[in-house]
């Protein structure tokens, strides 16, 4: 069951090869496993995903510093991916119709179960599952959408204890650009 992965490694105790009959493997506290027990990318910092010597990296004045995301050309952390994530679906939201039809509706309706189905990062999939069982998902309009996409993405933000998006500027973000000019 997803909860027993998730806790096996709350002590910090936990290991990645549980049930395959490999030697534990100590892992950082918090590190999250994938449903195949092993340590899971997309559900990951990268800085948590690798050993911090692995992660230590010289800076220009030759310190050390902790990489903040995984090298260009590496898979995604859980961070690059949501960034990405967030980046289609608001966009997805932008160029939905004003007055969409009603068979538009439903297959708007479908992609989002099933993106919530698939998402890579089974944690966040599960916790959005949950999101969208509470919060139908709206669709009759592009304003309704978009605004329903800001409060999903606020309840990720709230989750993380980040700071929420005023969802009244939506549009100004993924479609029209700032009044101000400054995307012109
Ligand atoms: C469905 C989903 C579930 C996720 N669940 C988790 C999780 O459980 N745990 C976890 O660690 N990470 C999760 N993530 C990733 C997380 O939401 C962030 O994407 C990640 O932490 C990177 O954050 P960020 O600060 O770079 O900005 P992001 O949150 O990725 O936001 C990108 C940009 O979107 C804009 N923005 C921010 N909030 C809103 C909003 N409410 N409406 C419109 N625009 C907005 C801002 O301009 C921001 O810079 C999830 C991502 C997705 C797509």
């Amino acid at each position: 069951m997803a909860d027993d992965i998730r806790d096996a490694n709350q002590d910090g105790q936990a290991s990645a090869s549980v049930g395959l009959g490999l030697p534990p493997k100590k892992l950082p506290k918090g590190m999250i496993l994938g449903k195949d027990g092993k340590p899971c990318r997309s559900c990951n910092s990268f800085a948590d995903f690798t050993s911090q010597t692995k992660s230590i990296t010289k800076s220009a004045t030759g310190h050390p510093h902790v990489a903040s995301g995984p090298p260009p050309g590496c898979p995604p952390d859980v961070e690059e991916l949501g960034r990405s994530s967030w980046t289609l679906l608001h966009s997805i939201t932008a160029s939905y119709p004003v007055s969409p039809t009603p068979t538009e509706q439903s297959q708007v309706r479908q992609f989002m179960g099933l993106f919530s189905k698939i998402y890579p990062c089974w944690v966040c999939a599960e916790d959005f599952q949950e999101f969208m069982v509470k919060n139908k998902v709206r669709t009759e309009s592009r304003d309704e959408f978009g605004q329903w996409m800001c409060e999903a993405h606020n309840d990720v933000n709230r989750k993380l204890g980040k700071k929420e998006f005023d969802c009244s500027k939506w549009e100004e973000r993924w479609r029209t650009g700032w009044k101000d000019g400054s995307c012109d």
